[in-house]
């Protein structure tokens, strides 16, 4: 059976939903131009109340250093998510002082975009694949912008990987069939506005998942 990220958790409501649904992953938004953005306290009160229950994930989008350490201090989270344009080298730069897995997010618009996770498979605990953003201005994830699934479904990397990218509690079945992803990963599909997400859809998505 597939697992399941919820992103970009901005409530305890929220984060107890995805709990309760049985997600794997929930992820926390450091990225100060998201609707999704935790400041430091939020950040920490949310992973307080995650911790032990569900593995975390820090999103974090071609953050530096200083940004890293006082997330990952106000976090303590299990997994770091690199959402933004990380070279490889970075990646594992990354990796190696935070000494935590590292997932590394890609966008994909047409199959050539799937070349570049080998250069990342290396470095990277785990890859996610998203949709690309919309324009240079727009935000480089949570979009509830999809792609086409059926480039997935003739790879094979070398690391396991989440579908990303406009999934919601009526596709997603769907999507993990297309696609055949084994982890699958939602922010905007499960929110009544952006940045608020809705217990109840979290619990149809999971569901969804879990059929
Ligand atoms: O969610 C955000 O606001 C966000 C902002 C900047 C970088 C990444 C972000 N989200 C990362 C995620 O893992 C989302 O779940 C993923 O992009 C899918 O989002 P959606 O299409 O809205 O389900």
């Amino acid at each position: 059976m597939p697992d399941a990220k919820i992103c970009g958790i901005t409530t305890p409501e929220a984060l107890d939903a995805a709990i309760e649904g049985g997600a794997r992953f929930v992820g926390f938004v450091t990225y100060p131009k998201s609707p999704r953005f935790l400041t430091q306290d939020k950040l920490a009160a949310l992973a307080r109340r995650a911790a032990g229950r569900v593995e975390t994930v820090l999103v974090t989008v071609a953050a530096d250093d200083a940004h890293l350490v006082a997330a990952i201090e106000a976090a303590q989270p299990d997994w770091i998510q690199l959402h933004g344009g990380e070279a490889p080298g970075r990646v594992a730069e990354v990796r190696r002082f935070a000494r935590r897995g590292v997932i590394k997010a890609m966008g994909v618009g047409r199959r050539e975009d799937l070349m570049a996770a080998s250069a990342y498979e290396p470095v990277a605990d785990m890859l996610l694949f998203d949709a690309q953003a919309p324009s240079a201005a727009a935000q480089p994830g949570g979009n509830a912008m999809a792609f086409d699934w059926s480039l997935l479904g003739s790879w094979t990397f070398g690391r396991p990987w989440l579908l990303a990218g406009g999934l919601t509690p009526v596709n997603v079945r769907e999507a993990i069939r297309v696609s055949g992803a084994d982890l699958v990963d939602v922010s905007s599909g499960v929110e009544s506005a952006p940045g608020l997400k809705d217990p109840l859809l979290i619990a149809q998505f999971l569901a969804a998942v879990e059929v």
